[in-house]
């Protein structure tokens, strides 16, 4: 089935969190609107430029593009950034059922509130349930992505700083809490009728039945655990994934992740309840994120009488890896990873300084983006449009992990890492000290155009024997995997997908700083893509010097 829309995203006063702001919207919504459609449907996204003076973009986080990697949307890499005032077709099939999100994926568009969920539905599930709900969940700042994207460019460098508050669907409190009779911080309770934008969406259920909640985390730098209060939760699915299914209290979501939980209605039911998120990795300066689970027939706005779900300590890394070392694929559903691999790649991430501005480097390289996409420059042989020499393929066996960067300069770069087609690839992502003492941060890395399997994860440095523990029994499949500090972290895939990816930290921040590669395959083997996709830089001259020929 084709499922056909006409979007328009433009700016617009609101107010996510009880403070006054201006978020990107589309159509006039924020977040952007659900898309719900059934695996094997085609999406046609006719999307409209009505911001002022800037381009956009958007990713469908999640979605393989298998046939049409043009429609990634991402700058630079599979498409032009569209201008103000035109319009481009986003034409894809949704091939695998999930639960995803799509957002903006240009400097810092994802922070200034250009997201939405995509859900794709199968008829065939592994689990049942009774009902279902969805929470796209995100970080906000008072200060706009404007001028966000100037402090960190800037010399001396302005580091963002922490969200002033977390959103579910586009939702949180700022000035006040709904839990503020359990609160020691002195914030007055909230005095909502239900309508404001900023009031938050209240869950309801029917005591004694099984829900699915869906979760996805689009923040632009905030590590997330969930709780809702008094009740267990089953993990079934991870980027659209079905893993062992398994129960915890709360859960870790870091940025680019999504997961399906399942839950029964089965505490008291003349009691309402917490749903929370809260910080993690970070020191958190943002208050929990809350909203409530309403048993039908009560009122929602009865509060719980029992303060909101306690998180664990936000630099309780143990804890966090824990949850992550519980998450297998589902055996019969989850495909089997290759045994062995063709090409080791070891990326190592650092903090480092150049020319005095504060930069993300991956094996010495800070990314910064051509202005001719990756895609069109390949596939048309332009050869001057981007560094054809490869970044390092490893880093030096020397570099200690556990200290700030003896040397902390690094360099700028635009070059790729070419993977012959349909060859499999283990990429190592190594963590390190930042330029600051004893400090190591989280980075969830995210894969466009790809699942991998996650073969492991262990602290310090990487060494060879390190894979002997790798497991290939039943690795979840995933497109989004977190890197603890100081840690490393396994992943295998298949370069079997024509086209341009990203895989980068999905902080959003970070990115921009340089945080990332590119990778390419099969790029010869992509047909059809619409001039209006890569209509600028040397690819749009060339176009127009072959009209006028
Ligand atoms: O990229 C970052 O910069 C700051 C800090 O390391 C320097 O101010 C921070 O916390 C980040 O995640």
């Amino acid at each position: 089935k084709i499922r056909e829309y006409k979007w328009r995203v433009e700016y617009m006063h609101w107010c996510p969190d009880g403070v006054d702001g201006v978020v990107m919207a589309i159509n006039g919504n924020f977040p952007s609107p659900t898309i719900r459609a059934l695996v094997g449907d085609t999406i046609y996204v006719h999307f409209t430029n009505n911001l002022p003076t800037e381009g956009v973009v958007i990713h469908w986080h999640g979605i393989s593009q298998s046939g049409t990697p043009w429609a990634d949307g991402t700058a630079s890499i599979s498409q032009c950034p569209i201008n103000p005032g035109e319009t481009f077709l986003y034409k894809f099939q949704v091939d695998k059922a999930g639960t995803y999100f799509y957002h903006g994926h240009y400097g810092m568009q994802r922070s200034a509130g250009l997201y939405g969920s995509l859900i794709v539905e199968d008829e065939k599930e592994p689990f049942h349930y009774d009902g279902e709900f969805n929470l796209l969940l995100s970080d906000w700042w008072h200060k706009s992505s404007n001028e966000q994207q100037i402090d960190l460019s800037s010399k001396p460098f302005r580091w963002i700083g922490e969200p002033q508050s977390l959103l579910m669907n586009g939702r949180g409190q700022f000035n006040c809490s709904l839990a503020a009779q359990f609160s020691k911080l002195g914030v007055p309770q909230c005095k909502l009728r239900g309508d404001e934008q900023y009031a938050p969406q209240i869950l309801h259920v029917h005591p004694n039945k099984t829900y699915r909640l869906r979760v996805a985390s689009s923040t632009a730098l905030s590590s997330l655990n969930l709780a809702i209060g008094g009740h267990k939760m089953v993990v079934v699915e991870a980027d659209g994934n079905y893993i062992q299914p398994f129960s915890v209290k709360n859960m870790d979501i870091y940025s680019g992740e999504s997961y399906s939980i399942l839950f029964n209605t089965d505490q008291d039911p003349s009691n309402n309840y917490w749903i929370s998120i809260n910080v993690r990795g970070r020191e958190p300066k943002t208050p929990q994120g809350l909203t409530i689970l309403n048993y039908i027939p009560h009122f929602a706005s009865k509060i719980p009488n029992s303060p909101p779900p306690l998180p664990p300590l936000w630099n309780d890394y143990k804890y966090s890896k824990a949850f992550s070392n519980k998450i297998f694929g589902l055996n019969g559903w989850s495909p089997k990873s290759p045994t062995r691999q063709n090409r080791r790649i070891l990326l190592l991430n650092t903090q480092n300084r150049i020319e005095g501005y504060i930069r993300w480097a991956i094996n010495n390289v800070s990314l910064v983006f051509p202005t001719t996409p990756y895609l069109g420059s390949i596939k048309y042989g332009i050869n001057n449009a981007f560094d054809t020499k490869s970044p390092p393929n490893t880093f030096s066996k020397n570099y200690n992990i556990m200290k700030p960067p003896i040397n902390p300069n690094s360099t700028y770069g635009n070059g790729i890492y070419m993977l012959k087609f349909n060859t499999t690839v283990d990429v190592i992502l190594q963590n390190a000290n930042v330029l600051a003492e004893n400090e190591s941060e989280i980075h969830p890395w995210h894969l466009h155009g790809h699942n991998f399997w996650v073969l492991g994860y262990g602290d310090g440095k990487f060494v060879s024997k390190n894979v002997e523990k790798f497991n290939l029994k039943n690795p979840p499949l995933r497109n989004t995997v977190v890197v603890f500090p100081y840690g490393w972290t396994a992943v295998r895939f298949v370069a079997n997908n024509p086209g341009v990816w990203a895989f980068h930290c999905h902080i959003e921040p970070h990115l921009h700083l340089g945080m990332g590669v590119v990778f390419a395959e099969g790029v010869h083997l992509v047909k059809n893509v619409p001039n209006e996709a890569l209509t600028c830089g040397l690819r749009g001259k060339m176009l127009v010097k072959n009209k006028h020929k």
